[in-house]
């Protein structure tokens, strides 16, 4: 505390000294009484997130706005606080003063006139005009985004239908590979705070990526973690409500920036036309009609920067049947297999549902998961765990007679086809891909093991997934 007080005494006085220092003032309302000024409102959000403020002030404002979940504060009038940006200090006061009129006045209407002062080095001000005052806009933009409501949008012949997003999922809830949600995490921070880099470099703010796997591995989970790491909303597109490239476009202009747009099992949703086939957009007849090409348009022609910040996922259960034209980079960036289950995810799923981070029956299911003849997905194992949830010795002796168990095994020759055929051709490029080093060296090893899924899905005749 001594020497916080210490180091802020100096600040002062370092202020003091005059030309070394420099003001801006930011008005609630903009010169001319042309209304209320955003950037006050968001150094109003972003001053009231310093954490700092809780440890420095004697005295602050808290309030809650309606279904908030978590208390605001503000700072009290004409109070400074301290904020460090790049390793420049700077101070903000929130200027309150009583307009001289308004006392006697009861016409008067507000009878204050706040501002907030920020306060810096000279030698600092090309630090803070313009990158701190953007960092200041960002933050702010990001609370407020987190602690409003996020959307999920359909697309029903050529509209979005609108629905509030909640889904739980979340990169912790998630067991994927050693490494993989970190991976994915860094490469979403670089996007996000990517905007000059894109800029400059005259690209378009947006990423593509491809989940691959088989069913119940968990794609759309992981779309749904990443939207919520992102605070995005989500555009959830249905290819076969599309009519045609027309109706494609014009759903790309609706949704809105710092959004996830979702394909779901693109190889199997609609038969789109090859390049050639297609390049005048028409069939036979003449009529206009959905094709590859308009959808490459979509994910990166003109238009598809009509709005920034925005995520284009596809997923697949069979990447090999996907055009490579729509995989490159660019379109896809990232190829992210999601695979049968590891014993470093199944330990994260034990955490979660189970609670536990040991079991004297842990080195026996390892050893069974890596020896086993048998796969199994994240969707069996949770479902076990779920039924087993009071019982940890129980759900453990499940989850190990499903690797020692033959019984419920579909054994899918498709699957172990495909992967025997990607493993005797050479491949024509290379994938910037995230999980296939190890996952897929591990698919190739297990490609010819029997797969066990839940015992309904998938090749029981799923109508998505047959051809
Ligand atoms: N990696 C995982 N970690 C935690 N839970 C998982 C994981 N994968 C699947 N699950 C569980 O299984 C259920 C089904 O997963 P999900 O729908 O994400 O699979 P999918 O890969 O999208 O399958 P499909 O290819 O059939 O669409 C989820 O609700 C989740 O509870
Ligand atoms: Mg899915």
């Amino acid at each position: 505390q001594y020497i916080d007080r210490g180091l802020s005494m100096l600040w002062e006085r370092l202020f003091r000294c005059g030309d070394s220092s420099m003001e801006i003032e930011v008005d609630e309302r903009a010169a001319g009484n042309h209304g209320l000024n955003e950037l006050y409102r968001q150094i109003g959000v972003y001053v009231g997130s310093l954490r700092s403020a809780l440890n420095t002030q004697a005295r602050l404002k808290v309030y809650r706005w309606v279904d908030a979940a978590a208390i605001s504060f503000s700072l009290h009038d004409n109070e400074s606080i301290d904020d460090s940006f790049d390793g420049v200090h700077v101070s903000w006061t929130h200027c309150v003063m009583e307009k001289e009129n308004a006392r006697n006045n009861p016409f008067c209407g507000d009878s204050a006139q706040r501002s907030f002062t920020l306060r810096f080095l000279k030698r600092d001000r090309e630090i803070i005009l313009p990158a701190y005052l953007d960092h200041v806009s960002k933050v702010s933009a990001d609370i407020e985004r987190k602690s409003s409501q996020r959307f999920l949008y359909t697309n029903n012949y050529g509209n979005w239908e609108e629905a509030s997003f909640s889904h739980p999922s979340t990169f912790d809830s998630l067991a994927l590979d050693l490494g993989m949600a970190e991976r994915i995490k860094a490469d979403l921070d670089t996007f996000s705070n990517g905007k000059t880099f894109y800029h400059r470099n005259g690209r378009a703010w947006k990423r593509g990526y491809l989940l691959y796997g088989p069913p119940g591995t968990g794609k759309s989970s992981l779309i749904a973690a990443i939207a919520n790491y992102m605070q995005f909303d989500v555009y959830d597109l249905e290819l076969t409500k599309v009519s045609d490239n027309a109706e494609l476009k014009s759903l790309l202009i609706q949704t809105s920036a710092k959004s996830v747009i979702v394909v779901e099992d693109i190889d199997c949703s609609v038969k789109l036309s090859n390049r050639e086939d297609a390049k005048e957009g028409t069939d036979r007849q003449g009529s206009s009609k959905l094709t590859l090409s308009g959808l490459l348009n979509f994910v990166d022609g003109l238009w598809s920067c009509s709005g920034e910040e925005r995520l284009f996922i596809f997923t697949t259960n069979f990447k090999e049947r996907i055009d490579p034209a729509l995989l490159r980079p660019g379109r896809m960036d990232m190829h992210i297999l999601l695979s049968y289950c590891t014993f470093h995810a199944f330990k994260k799923m034990a955490n979660n549902y189970l609670g536990i981070q040991d079991h004297p029956k842990f080195l026996e299911l390892q050893e069974s998961m890596t020896k086993s003849s048998v796969q199994v997905t994240p969707a069996a194992i949770a479902e076990i765990l779920i039924r087993n949830q009071d019982s940890p010795d129980m759900a453990l002796s499940e989850v190990l007679t499903a690797f020692q168990t033959h019984v419920d095994i579909v054994d899918d020759e498709n699957i172990s086809t495909k992967h025997m055929d990607d493993e005797n051709t050479p491949r024509k490029h290379v994938d910037p891909t995230v999980g296939d080093e190890t996952a897929s060296k591990v698919s190739h090893q297990k490609s010819k093991r029997p797969y066990l899924g839940l015992k309904m899905p998938f090749f029981c005749g799923k109508s998505k997934h047959q051809d």
